[in-house]
């Protein structure tokens, strides 16, 4: 799903009342529709006291047509205007007198701290202050509203955007910003409920289609891609009857030294459980007991160091190199990093202690193959591209990284997001208890059996993002956030491609039962 920017959203609302030949406020009409259909949905009639706080622009317009919406309906509304500005836009005003037509009782105009009511925890707050269209931050009195907003219990739902909240712009840390429960964002949904600043003022939040120009919307450059799961379910490759082991690839793992062999046991686990056909394990001599009993469909090749890889003869030809986890970063080590990467001619897979030893030693990078992906967390994404002052600097020094070294970046965060040269491709799965140790081991694991089972580097590292955290989401609903760790995420895989093409009636039927 594309994220478009605010200005897109701006122009795409445009095209559709061109194309369409519909007025602007009846494009405004549409949109109160389907969020008060929503809202009715989960409300019922119930007789909660429902305060709307608006604006005085289109956002504030969608609220005014929505409490109409709702007071045709017997729900209790009380409406409040933001009076901060004589210039409102027309299709506000449009809706500001519609208004008349379902109540006596005017909307009540807030001009001063003095003018907030008085606000229950029983009550429902509906936000519809600000929404993509504002353009500085929120002060003086608003300000103070915002706040007071944020400091009841009442339940809130933001209308398109919590106010305060930019769509694809950096934050002062002091910003004014309404903290939702829940969202409903029109048409797409915006950058910036992705990142670590801002991702948590929407709550929950749903995307709804407002019907929107399609030939805009199809045309448009997006500013990054959400992963859903109809976009994994276009990128998996269905196995062919008439196949062999050879047809899915070699993944060969270097990783691993003393005290940290769970690092390349994980690694080379998840590449045999997300469907490479062989995987060699490189590892240090004594590491040799632990990989094969752990895993048995894993072959082995010992480097000669005892306790840490200290030499590289390439095993096997035409493998897919998946290097780091938990290697270290000894000199010896570094050595057989730099022969290793050298020699490689098609994408490797890059992660933890590669990623230090690239840091440590940046004449390497020009060895590494085109296109090859490296899994950086933040720690080792500043010691590639330096500190960054928030959340939209730290993408564009790693666009531009990504574009200088021809590699593909994938960014560990609550939201990972795979950057390839421009592209940016925001993945929608995943949840707090996959931080743990061991769970990006898993990552790289599946990355490069993806990439071995012959799907082009940006799929495999956008398509294993995506499975690592569905994978995260199943096993969380039996293990709990606390219980997860990583060789349960790996065990997930094959549970996470099966979710791909479940029909909602079996999705339930898999959960387990209480
Ligand atoms: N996209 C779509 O397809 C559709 C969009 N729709 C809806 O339109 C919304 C966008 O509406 P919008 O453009 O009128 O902007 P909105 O967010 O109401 O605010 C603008 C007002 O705020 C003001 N203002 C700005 N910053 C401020 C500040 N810090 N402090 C104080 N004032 C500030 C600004 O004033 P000015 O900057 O001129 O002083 C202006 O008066 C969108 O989110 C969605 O809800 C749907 O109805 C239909 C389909
Ligand atoms: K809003």
């Amino acid at each position: 799903m594309k994220i478009l920017s605010a200005q897109q959203l701006a122009e795409a609302d445009l095209s559709t009342i061109n194309k369409q030949q519909i007025s602007s406020n009846d494009l405004m009409e549409r949109v109160a529709t389907l969020v008060f259909e929503r809202l009715h949905q989960r409300l019922n009639g119930s007789p909660v006291p429902v305060k709307i706080f608006c604006g005085i622009g289109n956002n504030g317009g969608d609220g005014l047509a929505i409490a109409r919406h709702m007071i045709q309906h017997g729900y209790h509304v009380k409406v409040y205007v933001t009076n901060c500005s004589k210039k409102r836009s027309p299709d506000f005003l449009v809706n500001y007198d519609r208004i008349k037509d379902v109540t006596n009782e005017w909307p009540v105009l807030l001009s001063c701290k003095e003018d907030f009511p008085e606000i229950t925890p029983q009550d429902f707050i509906i936000d519809a202050i600000f929404g993509t269209g504002i353009n500085r931050p929120v002060d003086g009195w608003m300000a103070d509203l915002i706040v007071y907003l944020n400091s009841v219990k009442a339940f809130k739902v933001a209308i398109d955007m919590p106010s305060g909240l930019y769509a694809n712009t950096a934050h002062k840390t002091d910003d004014a910003i309404l903290q939702a429960d829940h969202t409903f964002t029109f048409q797409t949904p915006k950058l910036s409920f992705f990142l670590p600043e801002t991702g948590q003022y929407t709550g929950t939040f749903e995307v709804i289609n407002i019907g929107l120009d399609p030939e805009y919307l199809m045309a448009a450059a997006p500013i990054a891609q959400l992963i859903t799961r109809e976009a994994a379910q276009n990128m998996y490759q269905p196995r062919e009857k008439f196949s062999y082991k050879g047809d899915y690839g070699h993944v060969l793992t270097f990783a691993g030294s003393k005290g940290k062999m769970g690092a390349a046991v994980l690694c080379a686990g998840a590449a045999i459980n997300a469907g490479a056909g062989k995987v060699t394990a490189y590892i240090p001599e004594d590491g040799n007991f632990i990989m094969q009993s752990s895993l048995p469909e894993v072959m082995t090749v010992e480097s000669e160091g005892e306790e840490y890889i200290t030499d590289f003869k390439n095993p096997i030809e035409n493998a897919v190199l998946c290097i780091g986890p938990g290697i270290g970063v000894k000199k010896y080590t570094c050595s057989a990093f730099a022969k290793a990467v050298k020699e490689q001619s098609t994408p490797i897979v890059i992660d933890a202690d590669g990623i230090q030893i690239l840091a440590k030693h940046p004449e390497l990078i020009k060895d590494i193959p085109k296109d090859s992906i490296l899994t950086p967390h933040d720690g080792e994404l500043k010691k590639l591209i330096g500190e960054w002052d928030n959340s939209y600097t730290r993408l564009e020094k790693a666009q531009e990284f990504s574009k200088k070294n021809n590699v593909i970046l994938v960014l560990k965060g609550a939201h990972t997001i795979t950057v390839a040269g421009s592209g940016q491709y925001v993945n929608s799965t995943g949840n707090p208890g996959m931080a743990t140790a061991g769970s990006g081991d898993v990552l790289s694991g599946i990355i490069a059996s993806f990439l071995a089972q012959g799907y082009d580097p940006l799929t495999a590292a956008a398509f294993s993002v995506y499975l690592h955290g569905a994978s995260g989401d199943l096993a969380s609903q039996t293990y709990a956030h606390e219980g997860l760790k990583a060789s349960i995420i790996s065990n997930f895989i094959g549970s996470s491609i099966l979710q791909l093409f479940r029909n909602p009636a079996q999705e339930q039927q898999a959960q387990p039962q209480s």
